[in-house]
Formats: structure tokens, sequence, C-alpha cells
């Protein structure tokens, strides 16, 4: 086996090699070039290890307990990429309101244009995906009473999912993407991502399938939804075929409006699959865990969970309305749409209830009083969304900071909140700690946070609302009142309040890494943490 592995190192060395020497354009030979260095890299290090293991100075695995080294480096992860993202989600914020930030000398590398996605594909698919991943390790394991099925298969699938995200970052910067939103990854991305997904896949299937509890409790239901439709998602909507096997280009297998349909398809279950499904399967075991509750109601999350399922794969039309999209298909969107409020809400309702008997602990407990401030800003984006997806509203909305405002108050709301409330939850128990370094940081947290997410949310409201209400304004003969020149200087102040929220969120993320950076530099809990078959 070992003798298997170096040959295919040494060879995709090789290919890595060739392609980098002969690659059309700069993204695909950094690319092939930095292949062939993780390949060498490997190589090495497997050569070394197997002169160790013939000298006999390999320790034996720990075959203990869970699988949980991959879960650790998925929270540091998780941390590290959410700086990042938001780091340069505030830069671009600073760009709006003052372009000067797009400099000369970055030109083609650091403007807004490339950024924007590096920023979009940070948040969303680094920060939030690993976020997921780590998670639903650790949720799969507890409630089957079962290690990951696979073995080392979930280190492959930590890193490769980093690779895949240096991959798409580094990309957008050399100017390799297929201008997709959410999806800019060119072709040979795409495919590296494919497979990592797959092993992903078979991970959390082989762990459910050799399960030693009978029962599948309903988090592992929303986590499968999100791993089986991301891929089904993935796979469709970047078919296309490259220009070149030695280039990074590649052309859309969908023209015109088909391929704006996949698109949208695509960008809208990307909300509702990764953003949504993923995030209630971690709301379904840590809420109840940190409130130290059962679930407020089973029936309930089951029909909530197949109302959600069978709605959400028809709204994506919401988001070509007044298009050459079919008038019937922007009907069905918008009213599919709205009957989504009501799984939304069966949600967000199952969550907060479980604190039934415990509401003083959004007093005394800043983890809890995370979960629901993010349940409170999931239950206010999904109440927005059916409204902006009808038609007349749209009118007004579509184009405009009003959808900026949207996406961010579920996104820094409900995604990010939870997440850091996840990573409070996870950070103690994984190193074996007593509690986190420090609650008043977390509550510090929490407070920077929140004034963060109402000055970005508040601020994209006004200022959407006043730019669409500006391009509509008409004078007595018919004539438009405003340029789009005098929009763009109208909404300098809101730009300025929207990139201050963001200083305050990062603050508040920044205070996080350092109090888990303390939390596991600090003494082990003296009462060794002993794994419990099922939890
Ligand atoms: C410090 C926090 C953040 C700041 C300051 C920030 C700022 C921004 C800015 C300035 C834009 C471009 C808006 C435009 O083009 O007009 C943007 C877009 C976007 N951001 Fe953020 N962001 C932050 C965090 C996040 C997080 C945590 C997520 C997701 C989990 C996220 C998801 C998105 C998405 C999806 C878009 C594209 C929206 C669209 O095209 O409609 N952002 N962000
Ligand atoms: C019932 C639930 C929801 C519905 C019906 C809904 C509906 C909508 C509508 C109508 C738009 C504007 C489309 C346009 O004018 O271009 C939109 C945009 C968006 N929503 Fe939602 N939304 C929902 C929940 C959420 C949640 C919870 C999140 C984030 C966690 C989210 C993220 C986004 C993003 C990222 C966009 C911007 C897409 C783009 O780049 O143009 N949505 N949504
Ligand atoms: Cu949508």
């Amino acid at each position: 086996m070992a003798i298997f592995r170096q040959i295919s190192l040494a060879l995709i060395a090789l290919i890595a090699a060739f392609a980098a020497n002969r690659g059309r354009d700069p993204a695909f030979a950094f690319h092939a070039l930095l292949v062939m260095a993780i390949a060498a890299t490997l190589l090495l290090w497997e050569v070394k290890r197997f002169g160790d293991a013939i000298e006999g100075k390999q320790r034996p695995a720990v075959q203990t307990g869970y699988m949980d080294g991959p879960i650790r480096a998925g929270v540091i992860a998780t941390a590290f990429w959410g700086l990042a993202g938001f780091l340069v989600g505030t830069f671009i914020a600073f760009q709006l309101a003052f372009p000067e930030l797009n400099f000369d000398w970055s030109e083609g590398y650091a403007n807004f244009g490339r950024l924007r996605p590096l920023h979009t594909s940070a948040v969303i698919f680094a920060f939030g995906g690993n976020a997921l991943i780590a998670t639903s390790f650790y949720v799969v394991q507890r409630t089957c009473a079962a290690r990951l099925w696979g073995g080392n298969l979930a280190w492959f699938v930590f890193w490769g999912y980093q690779l895949f995200i240096v991959l798409a970052a580094t990309g957008y910067l050399l100017g390799a993407t297929q201008s997709k939103e959410y999806a800019e990854p060119e072709w040979y991305v795409d495919i590296w991502l494919t497979i990592v997904w797959l092993a992903y896949l078979a991970i959390y299937l082989g762990t459910l399938v050799k399960r030693r509890e009978p029962h599948i409790y309903v988090a592992n239901w929303f986590y499968l939804a999100f791993i089986v439709t991301v891929a089904m998602l993935h796979v469709v909507n970047n078919l296309s075929l490259p220009v070149s096997i030695l280039g990074s280009k590649s052309v859309q297998v969908f023209a015109g409006v088909q391929d704006a349909m996949t698109q949208w398809w695509y960008g809208h279950n990307a909300v509702g699959f990764f953003l949504t499904a993923g995030f209630l399967g971690m709301m379904y075991f840590f809420v109840p865990k940190q409130a130290d509750r059962p679930i407020y109601s089973y029936k309930l999350s089951i029909i909530h969970f197949w109302a959600l399922i069978f709605l959400y794969i028809w709204a994506g039309p919401h988001h070509l309305h007044y298009t050459a999209l079919p008038d019937w298909a922007s009907t069905l969107g918008m009213v599919f749409s709205i009957m989504l409020w009501m799984p939304s809400w069966g949600g967000m309702i199952n969550g907060l209830m479980t604190l039934e008997g415990a509401w003083d602990k959004i007093r005394t407990d800043p983890i809890i009083r995370m979960f629901v401030a993010s349940l409170a800003f999931y239950g206010m984006s999904t109440f927005e969304g059916p409204m902006m997806s009808i038609r007349a509203v749209n009118s007004l909305s579509h184009y405009t900071d009003w959808t900026i405002g949207h996406v961010h108050s579920g996104a820094l709301g409900w995604n990010g909140l939870i997440t850091f409330g996840c990573l409070y939850f996870l950070t103690p128990r994984l190193w074996g700690r007593e509690r986190m370094h420090s609650t008043a940081a977390i509550n510090w947290h929490f407070w920077l946070a929140t004034i963060g997410i109402v000055l970005y949310a508040a601020s994209m409201w006004v200022s959407g609302i006043m730019e669409g209400l500006m391009w509509r304004e008409v004078d007595d003969q018919g004539f438009l009142v405003n340029s789009f020149a005098d929009t763009v200087a109208a909404k300098f102040p809101m730009y300025l309040v929207r990139a201050t929220g963001g200083v305050f969120y990062l603050a508040g993320a920044v205070l996080m890494v350092w109090n888990m950076w303390m939390t596991i530099r600090g003494p082990q809990a003296r009462a060794v943490i002993v794994p419990v078959p099922a939890e």
C-alpha cells in the first residue's frame, strides 16, 4: 500500500510539473505548481514514514473513543477562515465607500471585482463549510455512538477541502473565474471538490450505517440533506467543457436563459441547503445540548424538515424576476418562496421553544444568548426573503442594497452567531479543558457582533430603499429625476455605517480567536473527559 501511495504521489507531482510548464494562463500554471509542491512534500513525508516504520519508530495510533483529530483541525480552520473572510468583507466595504482603496499598484489582483468573490467564498465555503464539516463529524459520532467510518478518509476530506479553498481563492486573485456567483471556481477545481465531497458523503453514510443507536437523530437528517443536495447542485451547475486541458478557461454547456435558471436554481439552494439545512443540523444538536433540555417537538422537526426540503428546490426563480425567464416560472418561484415562510419559522420556533423552562439562561449564559439571537435573525431573514420574492416588492428591492442587507442579516446573524456558539461549545470539550478561558470575552463578543449586525442591516435597508425609490422617481413630464451617479453619492453615509458595522463584527471575532487560543494553551481539566458512548 505504502509503495502504491508513493508511486501515485510521484506521478501526480510529475504531471503537475508538466502542466505548470505548459499552462496557458497564470492561474492554471500557479495551481499546477501548488499541486506539484504539495504532492512532492507528501511524497517526502511518506518516504520518511516508510523509513521510520521499518526502524519501528512509529507509535500505535490511539484507538479509543471518537475520531476527533479532524474536528479539532476543523474548529481551528473555521476560526482562521472566518477572520480572513470578515477582514476582506470589511475591506471591500471600505472600498465601496472610498474607491481610492482600489490602489493602482494592486489593480488586477486586489481591486473590488477580484476581492468580492474572495469574500463570499471565504465566508460561505471556508468559514461556513469548515464549520459544517467539523460539527457534522462531531454530531454524527455522538448521536450514532460510532467512530467515523473510513479512518483517515476524514483527514483527506479536511485537507482536500482546504486545498479546494486555496485553489479557489488564489484563482480569483489571478483572474480565473467562470463568472457564476458562488460557483466561480473553474473546471478542475470543481472536479477536485466533487471528489472531496463524495468522500465526505461516504464517511457520513458509512458512520450512519455502522451506528449502535437504533434511532437516527434529526440533526443527521439535516446534515445528510445538506451533503446530498450540495453534491447534486454542484455537479449540475458546473457542467462545462474546458477550452484546453492545459488552461483554466471553460465554457458552460447551458446557454442563455437556461444557464441563468440553472445558476439560480443552484444559488438559491446553496442558501437553502448550505446556509440553512446544514446549519439547522447544528441547531438541532447544539441548542438542546447547551440548554440541557430536550428539543421542543420532535414531530415538528420531521414536518418542517420535509416541507423545507420540498419547497426550497422550487424557489430559485425569485432571483430572476423581470428577466427573459417565462412569467409562469417567475410566479412559481414566488409562490414557493411565500410557502417557505412556514417551514422556516417551524425550525425557528422549535429551536427557541427548546429553551422552555430554561429562559433564565439567556441572562446567565452568553452562548445560549448567541443561539437565541441567531435564531431570531434566522426568523427575520426568512420573513424578509418571502416578502422580497413578491414581484411587486422585488421591483423595488432588486439590484439595491436591500438585497445586501437581507444577505447579511442571514449570514452574520444566523450563520455567524450559531457558528460562534458552536466554537465556544466545542473548544473546551475537544481539548479537554474545563471551560472557555474567559466568559466575559464571550459576552463582549456577543455585543460587538450584535451591534455590528444591526449597523449593517439598518444602513442597508435605508440605503436600499432610498436608491430603489430614487431610480423610480420621475417628474411630471415622465423624465427620470436622478442620474445613477446621484444615487451612488447619496449612499455614501450609509456605506460608512456599514463599514463601521463590519469593524465591530470583526473585532468580536478577533476576541473569539484570542479566547480560543488561551483556552487551548491553558491547563488541562483535572477530570479527564472520558468519551460517552451516546449523547
Ligand atoms: C465583517 C463582516 C462582513 C462585512 C463587512 C461584509 C461586507 C460585504 C460587502 C461590502 C459586500 C459587497 C456588497 C456589494 O457588492 O454591494 C458583501 C457581499 C456578500 N457577503 Fe459579506 N460581509 C461580511 C460578512 C459576511 C458573512 C459572514 C457572510 C456569509 C456567511 C457574507 C456573505 C456575503 C455574500 C453572500 C455577499 C454577496 C451578496 C450579493 O451578491 O447579493 N458576508 N459583503
Ligand atoms: C424563506 C427563506 C428565504 C427566501 C424566500 C429568500 C428570498 C430571497 C430573495 C427574494 C432574494 C432577492 C433576489 C433578488 O432580488 O435578486 C434573496 C437574496 C438572497 N438571499 Fe434570501 N431568502 C430567504 C432566506 C435567506 C437566508 C436565511 C439567507 C442566508 C443565510 C439568504 C441569503 C440570500 C443571499 C446570499 C441572497 C443574494 C443572492 C444574490 O447574490 O443575488 N436568504 N433571497
Ligand atoms: Cu433565493
